[in-house]
Protein backbone atom coordinates (compact mmCIF):
# COMPACT_ATOMS: atom_id res chain seq x y z
CA UNK A 1 0.00 0.00 0.00
CA UNK A 2 1.70 3.61 -0.81
CA UNK A 3 1.17 5.78 1.82
CA UNK A 4 -0.74 8.85 1.71
CA UNK A 5 0.43 12.35 2.22
CA UNK A 6 -0.09 14.44 4.95
CA UNK A 7 -2.48 17.65 4.05
CA UNK A 8 -3.26 20.62 6.03
CA UNK A 9 -6.82 22.03 5.63
CA UNK A 10 -7.61 25.93 5.89
CA UNK A 11 -10.97 27.61 4.94
CA UNK A 12 -14.09 26.43 3.26
CA UNK A 13 -14.99 27.53 -0.15
CA UNK A 14 -18.42 27.27 -2.02
CA UNK A 15 -18.05 28.48 -5.72
CA UNK A 16 -21.87 29.62 -6.37
CA UNK A 17 -22.29 30.09 -9.76
CA UNK A 18 -25.30 31.60 -11.23
CA UNK A 19 -27.87 32.15 -14.27
CA UNK A 20 -29.23 35.60 -14.64
CA UNK A 21 -32.70 35.41 -15.94
CA UNK A 22 -32.36 38.61 -17.90
CA UNK A 23 -35.86 38.31 -18.98
CA UNK A 24 -37.48 38.47 -15.64
CA UNK A 25 -34.76 40.83 -14.63
CA UNK A 26 -36.04 43.18 -17.43
CA UNK A 27 -39.53 42.89 -16.76
CA UNK A 28 -39.01 43.81 -12.52
CA UNK A 29 -40.24 47.30 -12.38
CA UNK A 30 -36.99 50.05 -12.10
CA UNK A 31 -37.79 50.26 -7.98
CA UNK A 32 -37.71 46.80 -7.46
CA UNK A 33 -34.66 46.28 -9.81
CA UNK A 34 -33.32 48.94 -7.36
CA UNK A 35 -34.54 47.11 -4.30
CA UNK A 36 -33.26 43.98 -5.67
CA UNK A 37 -29.51 45.28 -6.38
CA UNK A 38 -30.07 47.30 -2.40
CA UNK A 39 -30.24 43.71 -0.45
CA UNK A 40 -27.11 42.51 -3.07
CA UNK A 41 -24.91 45.37 -2.06
CA UNK A 42 -25.84 45.41 1.91
CA UNK A 43 -24.64 41.39 1.75
CA UNK A 44 -21.55 42.59 -0.19
CA UNK A 45 -21.04 44.96 2.84
CA UNK A 46 -21.17 42.27 5.46
CA UNK A 47 -18.85 40.03 3.26
CA UNK A 48 -16.49 43.06 3.62
CA UNK A 49 -16.65 43.61 7.32
CA UNK A 50 -16.26 39.76 7.79
CA UNK A 51 -12.80 40.17 4.91
CA UNK A 52 -12.00 43.02 7.74
CA UNK A 53 -11.84 40.94 10.78
CA UNK A 54 -10.18 38.55 9.06
CA UNK A 55 -12.84 35.17 9.24
CA UNK A 56 -13.33 35.06 5.85
CA UNK A 57 -13.07 36.57 2.30
CA UNK A 58 -15.80 36.62 -0.36
CA UNK A 59 -15.63 37.94 -4.12
CA UNK A 60 -18.39 38.38 -7.07
CA UNK A 61 -17.65 37.68 -10.74
CA UNK A 62 -18.84 37.86 -14.34
CA UNK A 63 -18.54 34.42 -15.87
CA UNK A 64 -18.26 34.97 -19.76
CA UNK A 65 -20.71 32.15 -21.72
CA UNK A 66 -23.74 30.34 -21.19
CA UNK A 67 -22.26 28.19 -18.25
CA UNK A 68 -22.83 30.77 -15.56
CA UNK A 69 -23.56 34.80 -15.37
CA UNK A 70 -22.24 35.26 -12.04
CA UNK A 71 -19.92 33.64 -9.34
CA UNK A 72 -20.36 34.36 -5.85
CA UNK A 73 -16.71 32.53 -4.27
CA UNK A 74 -16.79 32.70 -0.61
CA UNK A 75 -14.30 31.70 1.63
CA UNK A 76 -15.43 30.81 5.55
CA UNK A 77 -13.87 28.56 8.92
CA UNK A 78 -16.86 26.53 8.56
CA UNK A 79 -19.56 24.67 6.44
CA UNK A 80 -21.73 26.29 8.73
CA UNK A 81 -21.02 29.80 7.82
CA UNK A 82 -21.09 28.71 3.77
CA UNK A 83 -24.54 27.05 4.40
CA UNK A 84 -25.82 30.14 5.92
CA UNK A 85 -24.18 32.59 3.23
CA UNK A 86 -26.08 30.60 0.53
CA UNK A 87 -29.51 30.97 2.49
CA UNK A 88 -28.97 34.54 2.99
CA UNK A 89 -28.41 34.94 -0.65
CA UNK A 90 -31.37 32.90 -1.83
CA UNK A 91 -33.63 35.04 0.49
CA UNK A 92 -32.75 38.04 -1.50
CA UNK A 93 -35.08 39.31 -4.67
CA UNK A 94 -32.04 39.58 -6.79
CA UNK A 95 -31.78 35.33 -6.34
CA UNK A 96 -35.87 35.02 -7.42
CA UNK A 97 -33.87 36.09 -10.65
CA UNK A 98 -31.45 33.84 -10.63
CA UNK A 99 -31.01 29.91 -11.06
CA UNK A 100 -28.10 28.13 -9.96
CA UNK A 101 -25.75 26.89 -12.71
CA UNK A 102 -22.56 25.32 -11.21
CA UNK A 103 -21.72 24.88 -7.64
CA UNK A 104 -18.43 23.87 -5.77
CA UNK A 105 -17.95 22.70 -2.15
CA UNK A 106 -14.17 22.21 -1.04
CA UNK A 107 -11.72 22.92 1.40
CA UNK A 108 -8.70 24.83 1.15
CA UNK A 109 -5.38 22.02 1.43
CA UNK A 110 -1.64 21.94 1.18
CA UNK A 111 0.06 18.97 1.18
CA UNK A 112 3.63 18.22 2.14
CA UNK A 113 4.85 16.89 -0.49
CA UNK A 114 7.37 19.32 -1.02
CA UNK A 115 7.27 21.12 2.97
CA UNK A 116 10.05 21.85 4.24
CA UNK A 117 10.21 19.48 7.83
CA UNK A 118 11.45 22.82 10.54
CA UNK A 119 8.10 24.86 10.02
CA UNK A 120 5.12 24.93 12.64
CA UNK A 121 1.97 25.44 10.40
CA UNK A 122 -0.06 26.54 12.94
CA UNK A 123 2.45 29.73 13.70
CA UNK A 124 4.06 30.17 9.91
CA UNK A 125 2.53 32.97 8.41
CA UNK A 126 3.02 32.31 4.93
CA UNK A 127 1.22 28.80 5.63
CA UNK A 128 -1.59 30.37 7.70
CA UNK A 129 -1.72 32.97 4.64
CA UNK A 130 -2.25 30.14 2.02
CA UNK A 131 -4.72 28.45 3.71
CA UNK A 132 -6.46 31.07 4.95
CA UNK A 133 -6.78 33.31 1.41
CA UNK A 134 -8.26 36.83 0.96
CA UNK A 135 -9.03 36.84 -3.10
CA UNK A 136 -6.56 39.57 -4.62
CA UNK A 137 -7.86 42.16 -6.82
CA UNK A 138 -6.83 40.50 -9.98
CA UNK A 139 -9.18 41.43 -12.69
CA UNK A 140 -9.68 37.50 -13.91
CA UNK A 141 -10.81 34.18 -12.33
CA UNK A 142 -10.56 30.68 -13.55
CA UNK A 143 -12.22 27.65 -11.94
CA UNK A 144 -11.99 24.67 -12.98
CA UNK A 145 -12.25 20.85 -10.89
CA UNK A 146 -9.76 17.81 -11.36
CA UNK A 147 -9.03 14.14 -10.37
CA UNK A 148 -5.93 12.24 -10.04
CA UNK A 149 -6.12 9.01 -12.13
CA UNK A 150 -6.86 5.60 -11.28
CA UNK A 151 -6.71 3.52 -13.81
CA UNK A 152 -4.84 0.27 -15.03
CA UNK A 153 -1.23 0.88 -15.37
CA UNK A 154 -2.09 4.49 -14.23
CA UNK A 155 -3.35 5.43 -10.89
CA UNK A 156 -1.77 8.16 -9.08
CA UNK A 157 -2.86 6.08 -5.61
CA UNK A 158 -0.77 3.34 -6.40
CA UNK A 159 2.20 5.47 -6.97
CA UNK A 160 4.83 5.41 -3.97
CA UNK A 161 5.17 8.23 -2.13
CA UNK A 162 8.72 9.16 -3.64
CA UNK A 163 7.49 8.64 -7.08
CA UNK A 164 4.56 11.17 -6.26
CA UNK A 165 6.61 13.83 -4.50
CA UNK A 166 9.49 13.86 -7.68
CA UNK A 167 6.12 14.56 -10.01
CA UNK A 168 5.08 17.08 -7.45
CA UNK A 169 8.34 19.20 -7.11
CA UNK A 170 8.46 19.54 -11.27
CA UNK A 171 5.07 20.54 -11.23
CA UNK A 172 5.65 23.23 -7.87
CA UNK A 173 8.73 24.25 -10.03
CA UNK A 174 6.29 24.98 -13.58
CA UNK A 175 4.23 26.72 -11.17
CA UNK A 176 6.86 28.94 -10.07
CA UNK A 177 7.60 30.29 -13.27
CA UNK A 178 4.35 32.37 -13.45
CA UNK A 179 5.34 33.63 -9.69
CA UNK A 180 3.85 37.26 -10.07
CA UNK A 181 1.46 36.74 -12.66
CA UNK A 182 -0.95 33.62 -11.31
CA UNK A 183 -2.09 32.91 -7.74
CA UNK A 184 -3.39 29.56 -6.89
CA UNK A 185 -5.68 27.89 -4.43
CA UNK A 186 -5.85 24.54 -4.25
CA UNK A 187 -9.00 23.31 -2.50
CA UNK A 188 -9.39 19.37 -1.87
CA UNK A 189 -12.74 18.46 -2.50
CA UNK A 190 -12.87 14.28 -1.89
CA UNK A 191 -15.89 13.51 -0.07
CA UNK A 192 -17.50 17.38 -0.38
CA UNK A 193 -17.88 17.17 -4.02
CA UNK A 194 -17.74 15.41 -7.48
CA UNK A 195 -14.57 15.69 -8.42
CA UNK A 196 -11.20 15.71 -6.25
CA UNK A 197 -9.64 19.32 -6.08
CA UNK A 198 -11.00 23.24 -7.33
CA UNK A 199 -8.30 24.89 -8.76
CA UNK A 200 -8.68 28.69 -8.51
CA UNK A 201 -6.69 30.71 -10.43
CA UNK A 202 -6.17 34.52 -10.53
CA UNK A 203 -4.35 36.97 -12.75
CA UNK A 204 -4.44 40.06 -14.42
CA UNK A 205 -4.13 38.59 -17.79
CA UNK A 206 -6.41 35.74 -18.92
CA UNK A 207 -4.03 34.79 -21.21
CA UNK A 208 -1.94 33.95 -18.49
CA UNK A 209 -4.27 31.06 -17.70
CA UNK A 210 -4.31 29.60 -21.04
CA UNK A 211 -0.25 29.59 -20.99
CA UNK A 212 0.36 28.25 -17.70
CA UNK A 213 -2.44 25.13 -17.81
CA UNK A 214 -0.74 24.51 -21.08
CA UNK A 215 2.95 24.29 -20.02
CA UNK A 216 1.39 21.61 -16.79
CA UNK A 217 -0.28 19.83 -19.79
CA UNK A 218 3.25 18.81 -20.73
CA UNK A 219 4.30 18.31 -17.16
CA UNK A 220 3.97 14.09 -16.17
CA UNK A 221 1.62 14.78 -13.46
CA UNK A 222 -0.92 16.63 -15.28
CA UNK A 223 -0.26 14.56 -18.73
CA UNK A 224 -0.42 11.21 -17.49
CA UNK A 225 -2.60 11.32 -14.12
CA UNK A 226 -4.57 14.70 -14.13
CA UNK A 227 -8.27 14.89 -15.42
CA UNK A 228 -10.53 17.99 -15.85
CA UNK A 229 -13.98 19.50 -15.65
CA UNK A 230 -15.61 22.41 -16.90
CA UNK A 231 -13.98 25.06 -16.95
CA UNK A 232 -15.41 28.72 -16.02
CA UNK A 233 -13.37 32.20 -16.29
CA UNK A 234 -14.25 35.94 -15.71
CA UNK A 235 -13.15 38.92 -13.68
CA UNK A 236 -13.93 40.05 -10.86
CA UNK A 237 -16.97 42.50 -10.09
CA UNK A 238 -16.27 45.63 -7.77
CA UNK A 239 -20.40 46.63 -5.77
CA UNK A 240 -19.66 49.45 -9.27
CA UNK A 241 -19.29 47.31 -11.95
CA UNK A 242 -22.10 45.01 -10.57
CA UNK A 243 -24.64 48.00 -10.74
CA UNK A 244 -23.03 49.07 -14.13
CA UNK A 245 -23.75 45.35 -15.71
CA UNK A 246 -26.61 44.66 -14.08
CA UNK A 247 -28.44 48.06 -15.13
CA UNK A 248 -30.84 47.84 -18.17
CA UNK A 249 -31.97 51.40 -18.52
C1 LIG B 1 0.29 28.90 -10.33
C2 LIG B 1 1.25 28.16 -10.00
C3 LIG B 1 1.26 26.89 -9.23
C4 LIG B 1 2.22 26.56 -8.30
C5 LIG B 1 3.39 27.40 -7.86
C6 LIG B 1 1.87 25.26 -7.78
C7 LIG B 1 2.63 24.57 -6.83
C8 LIG B 1 2.15 23.43 -6.19
C9 LIG B 1 2.86 22.73 -5.14
C10 LIG B 1 4.24 23.12 -4.63
C11 LIG B 1 2.06 21.71 -4.71
C12 LIG B 1 2.37 20.68 -3.61
C13 LIG B 1 2.29 21.28 -2.25
C14 LIG B 1 1.01 22.01 -1.98
O1 LIG B 1 1.08 23.25 -2.01
O2 LIG B 1 -0.02 21.38 -1.80
C15 LIG B 1 0.85 21.77 -5.49
C16 LIG B 1 -0.22 20.91 -5.31
C17 LIG B 1 -1.25 20.81 -6.22
N1 LIG B 1 -1.41 21.55 -7.38
FE1 LIG B 1 -0.29 23.10 -7.97
N2 LIG B 1 0.71 24.80 -8.41
C18 LIG B 1 0.32 25.77 -9.31
C19 LIG B 1 -0.77 25.71 -10.19
C20 LIG B 1 -1.57 24.57 -10.29
C21 LIG B 1 -2.49 24.33 -11.37
C22 LIG B 1 -2.73 25.23 -12.55
C23 LIG B 1 -3.10 23.13 -11.12
C24 LIG B 1 -4.07 22.40 -12.02
C25 LIG B 1 -3.34 21.31 -12.79
C26 LIG B 1 -3.35 21.48 -14.29
O3 LIG B 1 -2.55 20.78 -14.94
O4 LIG B 1 -4.16 22.27 -14.82
C27 LIG B 1 -2.59 22.63 -9.88
C28 LIG B 1 -3.02 21.47 -9.26
C29 LIG B 1 -2.51 21.07 -8.03
C30 LIG B 1 -3.09 20.01 -7.26
C31 LIG B 1 -4.34 19.21 -7.63
C32 LIG B 1 -2.31 19.83 -6.13
C33 LIG B 1 -2.53 18.80 -5.02
C34 LIG B 1 -1.94 17.51 -5.49
C35 LIG B 1 -1.95 16.37 -4.50
O5 LIG B 1 -1.90 15.21 -4.98
O6 LIG B 1 -2.01 16.60 -3.29
N3 LIG B 1 -1.62 23.51 -9.42
N4 LIG B 1 0.93 22.79 -6.40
Amino acid sequence: MSEAVHTLEGWFVHHDFRTIDWASWKLMSPEDRQAALDEVLSLTAAWRETEEQKQGSSGMFTILGHKADLLFLHFRPTLEELIELEATLNKTKFADVTLPSYSYVSVVELSNYVASDNVDPETDAYIQRRLKPVIPDNKNICFYPMNKRREAGQNWYTLSMEERREMMKSHGLIGRKYAGQVTQVISGSIGLDDWEWGVTLYADDPVTFKKLIYEMRFDEVSAKYSEFGTFLVGNKLSEEALRAYLDVK
